[in-house]
Parts: structure tokens; C-alpha cells; sequence
């Protein structure tokens, strides 16, 4: 597990995270998500050790990274990519962080079979693509085995099959029980990726939630719900925070997710004939939480209300 708790960390006058807190849990693939300069980098390298926090603490499996006597075992993390010596091969590089980090030789070819590496594993870094560079990070990430695994941007250059390939990494590393905290600035990025959003904004925390809960807190997110007993539902629902109408389908349910008016139809016995969400877009809560968030803003954007 990671427990981020009053993270603040200030460089001279700048603050760049201020008092956030999260956990991200075992299981399931954690978004880290923010606009550019909003933090998420200076989280990571707390969580890594690489930065001291002005206060608070940033702890991965109940310590902080530095008391981890195990290191790469206990925790693997992809930084910025490129961060290698260009003139090693991919299968040198490797086994240096595998001998200093007392990891059995055999893991290293496994590792670059895993990432779809082994092929050019005897070819100088510095000759390496981007993507390929991207896919050696994240093999000296799964190099240790470790449990808890931190990626900052790691869809970074990859192509498309490149993507799902990671996407389907991340899943699968999270079905072993791991924990997979995976940093980036797109929220596109992170739709098909990750089951559950950590969204700061200026170094504090905007959101941390299921997805679908957090895309109901865009602008224009609505459940359309058909059920025959449409009173109770609506004194339910109204009950839960939502403001609910008629409308010539049934019920339109606004300030609420679709999984929450199905837990609660089922808590109440209230029988739904269709639950469905429209207009639901992540990217478009994503804009509207951070706008206020964002270093930077152009005129065009700005006119179009989002920054
Ligand atoms: N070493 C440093 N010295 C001074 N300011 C810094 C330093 N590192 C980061 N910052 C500032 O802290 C803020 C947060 O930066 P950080 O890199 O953590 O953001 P980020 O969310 O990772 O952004 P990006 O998506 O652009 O990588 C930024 O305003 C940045 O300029």
C-alpha cells in the first residue's frame, strides 16, 4: 500500500505539493492524475526517496522507501526514461541494477522477454527508440518482483500496441495483488488504464475515486433510469445528494453515479428496468476540476471556458 498523508513539499517560495493525502491499495490500478507542474513528479520521487518532504510523510508498505532494506525488491518504479547510460546494451544495464540490488541474474532475461525486449537486448540503449526505452524502465521496474510498482508517465512514446501492451501489463500486475500507481497528465491516458483516480491540482488533492464517480462530477453527466416504481427511487435518490426529473424515458438523475443508483435500488429492493449514464466523460470532469489547476492557459482555450 502507499500512504501519502499532509505531503507538503516547498522549494524556496514555490510550494509544489501542499498537505496531500492518498492511499493507493493493493489490487487495482491507481491513476495519478494532474495538469502539467501540478505535482505529481515531486509526489514520486518522496514516495521514492529522491526528494525529502518539507512535511509531512510519503510511506510505501508502512515505511519510507529509504528504510526498505530491499529496495527494487520491495518497490519498482519507472522515472523519466532516458535516464540510462546510452552507451551499455539493454541486457548490461539490467544486470547491473540486478547485481546491486542482490536480484538472482536469471531475472534479467525474464524481465526483457516480459517487455518484448529480448531481441534487442544486446543493442547499445543509445540506438534505442523512445518506446523502446520506455519498455527497459519498465523492465528494471518488474526486475525485483516487488509488490508495490510506481510509473511516472509510462505511456510516454509508446505506440499504439505499445499502449495496450502496457494496459494490459498494469491489469495484469494489479490482478496479482500489487499495488500499480501510474502517473500521467491525460486523462485519455488513463480511461482504459486504471480502475480507481488519485486528481490533484496544484499540488493538492482534487479527487480520489472509482472512476466512474469521478466522471460523474462532470459537467453534464446524467443517469437515465427506467424503474416501475419511479416515487421511491426519486426519494431515494433525492435523499442521496442527486436532483432528479421526469422525463419522457423516466427519471433523469443529475449529481450521481450509475453505481450508486444501483446499490442503493438494490439496498431498497426497488426493481431498475435501465440504469444508463450519458454524456459521461471523463475528460470532460477532468477540464472542469482542474481548470483552476493549470499553469498554463491559451487564449483560445480560455474562451472555451476550460483552461
Ligand atoms: N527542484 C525544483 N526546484 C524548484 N521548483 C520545482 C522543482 N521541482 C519541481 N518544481 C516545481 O514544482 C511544481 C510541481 O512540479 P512537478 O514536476 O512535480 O509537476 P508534475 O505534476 O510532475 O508536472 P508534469 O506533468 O509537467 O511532469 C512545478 O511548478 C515545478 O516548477
Amino acid at each position: 500500500m502507499i500512504e501519502v498523508n499532509e505531503l507538503t513539499k516547498r522549494y524556496g517560495r514555490a510550494t509544489a505539493v501542499d498537505g496531500l493525502g492518498f492511499t493507493a491499495r493493493p489490487g487495482r490500478v491507481t491513476g495519478f492524475l494532474g495538469p502539467n507542474g501540478a505535482g505529481k513528479s515531486t509526489t514520486l520521487r518522496m514516495l521514492l526517496g529522491l526528494d525529502e518532504p518539507t512535511s509531512g510523510t510519503a510511506l510505501v508498505g508502512g515505511r519510507r522507501f529509504r528504510d526498505h532494506a530491499r529496495g527494487l525488491r520491495h518497490v519498482g518504479a519507472l522515472l523519466e526514461a532516458g535516464d540510462v547510460h546510452g552507451g551499455r546494451n539493454g541486457r548490461d544495464h539490467l544486470r547491473v541494477l540486478a547485481r546491486s540490488n542482490r536480484i538472482p541474474a536469471a531475472r534479467v532475461d525474464a524481465v526483457l522477454e516480459e517487455v518484448g525486449l529480448a531481441a534487442a537486448a544486446r543493442r547499445r540503449i543509445g540506438g534505442y527508440s523512445l518506446g523502446m526505452r520506455q519498455r527497459l524502465g519498465i523492465a528494471a521496474a518488474l526486475l525485483g518482483d516487488p509488490p508495490v510498482l510506481l510509473f511516472d508517465e509510462p505511456l510516454n512514446g509508446l505506440d499504439p500496441e505499445g499502449v495496450l501492451w502496457v494496459r494490459g501489463l498494469f491489469r495484469r500486475l494489479a490482478a496479482e495483488g500489487r499495488t500499480v500507481f501510474v502517473s500521467s497528465h491525460l486523462m485519455s491516458e488513463m480511461e482504459n488504464t486504471a480502475d480507481h483516480l488519485v486528481v490533484i491540482g496544484r499540488g493538492r488533492l482534487i479527487a480520489d475515486q472509482p472512476l466512474a464517480d469521478f466522471a460523474a462530477r462532470g459537467p453534464g453527466f446524467r443517469v437515465l433510469v427506467r424503474t416501475p416504481e419511479p416515487e421511491r427511487l426519486t426519494g431515494l435518490l433525492t435523499a442521496a445528494g442527486a436532483t432528479v426529473r421526469s422525463v419522457p424515458e423516466g427519471l433523469e438523475a443529475v449529481g450521481i453515479s450509475a453505481d450508486r443508483i444501483g446499490e442503493l435500488a438494490f439496498e431498497h429492493r426497488v426493481l431498475l428496468r435501465e440504469l444508463a449514464p450519458r454524456g459521461a466523460s471523463l475528460e470532460d470532469a477532468f477540464m472542469e476540476l482542474t481548470a483552476d489547476s493549470v499553469e498554463y492557459t491559451t487564449a483560445n482555450s480560455s474562451q472555451g471556458g476550460h483552461a
